[in-house]
């Protein structure tokens, strides 16, 4: 997985081109690379990381570097992407680093840098703030410094703990990168919808669920309630810390699970506009930015909560409980297909995937079968400042209260398992279930599974989620679509739909897609999720967990 990789000092200094000559600043590669404090003290920006002489020491606190030459094994570099700041003390005498460093595996902690800057006639402005400028440019790339930070914390989530960790190891990395920050602890369920309504968006930049996907979930419907929707939707980017127990968000978008990773993945993420989906159910309105689903999986995710105590247990015993019935969930659907094909799905995403994640949010005629494409919303790639008084996007094909829209056609499905639509591709640490899933391509990834095969199958099904092999199996149907309409039959009987891994009624409900309507950061502006192209033999919980 990228970011457990890339984290932490490394020792590659073979990878740096420039040879420092400690004190010797005839040899330094280049004047405004190396900054030389002291003999014996030169900082040099490589490509990837900044030098620090191997001799120098750090300790976990901040360490003094003022030439004295004591080691404790510390690596000579820390790759650019770990630095969190750097600055000039304030009474002008000490260069300050403030870094990421990786204590043990999937787990970071800040370290400090203190080197003394020697009194010299020019002062040290002359030569340190212009390398501070360098080196905080090459740590931050196009990523904006010092983002003003909306933390929530939900002290409830998952399995506890969102508290401390936020407290012990995701605040004081916010801190050393110096994010102003506030910070509200949820006291009740949909507190968080109520206080994006009326956040003054112009104070921040993000907004940071410490939670599992629902207080995302939240932030979100609370800034599409606004009557600026769209700018507020388009200025604040909803990221999270995940502290839940399936945090699908920061599996795509950070490519951990991890709470110290993800927020260094926050710190140096980059703007990524986010598909969002509207589900009509009655007079209800709802915005998805994850799933919904109807059948074995929101059983499993919903219909097994009274199971809770045993831990994740819960989900094999409900869902062999599930298979040994062969449960089936008889529905109409009616779906407006985009690409229906497999091996059109794998193009689709193999172009959109080799033209880069920029122009994800234009989409094309070309990768629309019926040749129409998918209207980008205009609202959603405008600059945010023309919103002001826009709501959310009218919807294209109505509410499922409307006439089913000209065109679409109910299909009974009498044996169907389960029906799937996916946003984003993990829906937990080892469930990529939407391997095609594009952050912005304004289509919703749909697999539905029929219930009445034989249990073994089932079983197979589920192994072949983690293996990778579940886009290819020709039990599933995978297509790209942009609305449907799905009505369940029995719903007297009551049943689970989920959204975003929240409960609804058990009633018919409609969805369509805005292209590009929230904000989020992402890694590198497209999700972290193996694509169904080139699987290699690591399976996806390995990759996740490694
Ligand atoms: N103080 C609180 N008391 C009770 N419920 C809360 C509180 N704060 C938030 N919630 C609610 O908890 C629900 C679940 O939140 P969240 O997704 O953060 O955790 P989770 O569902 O336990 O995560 P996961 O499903 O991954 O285990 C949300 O609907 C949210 O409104």
């Amino acid at each position: 997985m990228a970011t457990d990789a890339s984290v932490g000092p490394t020792k590659t200094a073979q990878s740096n081109n420039a040879q420092i000559d400690e004190g010797n600043s005839s040899n330094r590669i280049n004047d405004n690379e190396v900054l030389v404090l002291s003999p014996g003290v030169a900082l040099n920006l490589g490509r990837d990381a900044l030098f620090i002489p191997e001799r120098l020491t750090t300790k976990p606190n901040r360490s003094c570097l003022c030439g004295s030459s004591v080691s404790t094994g510390t690596p000579n570099s820390i790759p650019y992407y770990n630095i969190l700041w750097a600055e000039i003390s304030e009474d002008r005498s000490w260069l300050l680093i403030d870094y990421a460093h990786e204590d043990k595996p999937h787990h970071l902690v800040v370290r400090n840098l203190k080197v003394a800057i020697p009194a010299a006639p020019a002062g040290p402005e002359d030569q340190v703030s212009p390398w501070i400028e360098l080196l905080l440019d090459r740590s931050y790339g196009t990523s904006v410094r010092r983002k003003r930070a909306w933390v929530l914390v939900n002290p409830h989530a998952g399995p506890g703990g969102a508290d401390k960790i936020w407290e012990k190891q995701v605040k004081p990395i916010f801190e050393a990168a110096r994010m102003p920050m506030t910070i509200v602890r949820t006291t009740y369920s949909g507190e968080a919808v109520d206080l994006a309504q009326v956040l003054d968006i112009d104070q921040y930049d993000i907004a940071i669920p410490c939670s599992g996907d629902g207080l995302p979930h939240e932030v979100f419907n609370g800034l599409g309630k606004r009557p600026d929707a769209r700018r507020a939707l388009s200025k604040i980017a909803v990221c999270h810390i995940p502290c839940g127990s399936g945090n699908a968000m920061s599996c795509n978008l950070y490519g951990t699970h991890r709470p110290t990773l993800a927020a260094l993945a926050i710190i140096k993420g980059v703007p990524t506009r986010l598909d969002l989906v509207s589900v009509t159910q009655g007079d209800r309105r709802t915005l998805s930015f994850l799933s919904q689903a109807l059948g074995v999986i929101a059983d499993l995710d919903l219909g097994t909560e009274h199971m809770r105590w045993m831990g994740a247990a819960r989900f094999t015993v409900g869902f062999l409980t599930l298979v040994m019935q062969k449960k089936t969930y008889p529905c109409d659907i009616a779906v407006k297909v985009e690409i229906e094909h497999k091996e059109h799905v794998k193009k689709h995403y193999r172009e959109r995937v080799t033209q880069g994640s920029a122009s994800e949010s234009e989409v094309g005629d070309e990768q629309s079968e019926n040749g129409k494409g998918n209207v980008p919303e205009a609202s959603a790639s405008g600059p945010a400042d023309n919103l002001d008084d826009l709501g959310l996007p009218p919807l294209k094909y109505g509410t499922v209260m409307d006439k089913l829209p000209e065109g679409w056609e109910l299909v009974p499905h009498e044996n169907l398992g389960s029906f799937y639509c996916g946003n984003m591709a993990y829906m937990a640490p080892d469930a990529n279930f939407f391997s095609a899933a594009l952050a912005n391509d304004g289509l919703m990834d749909l697999v539905t599974t029929d219930g009445d095969v034989s249990p073994l199958k089932s079983i197979g099904l589920q192994l072949a989620v983690d293996s990778g092999e579940f886009f290819d199996s020709p039990l599933v149907t995978y297509r790209k679509v942009s609305a449907y309409r799905i009505i369940p039959r029995n719903t007297g009987k009551g049943g689970y739909i989920s959204i975003d891994g929240e409960a609804i009624p058990f009633e018919p409900f409609q969805a369509e897609i805005h292209q590009g309507l929230g904000l989020t950061l992402s890694k590198r502006g497209t999700f972290e999720a193996p694509g169904p192209l080139n699987w290699d033999k690591v399976t996806n919980s390995e990759r996740l967990m490694a």
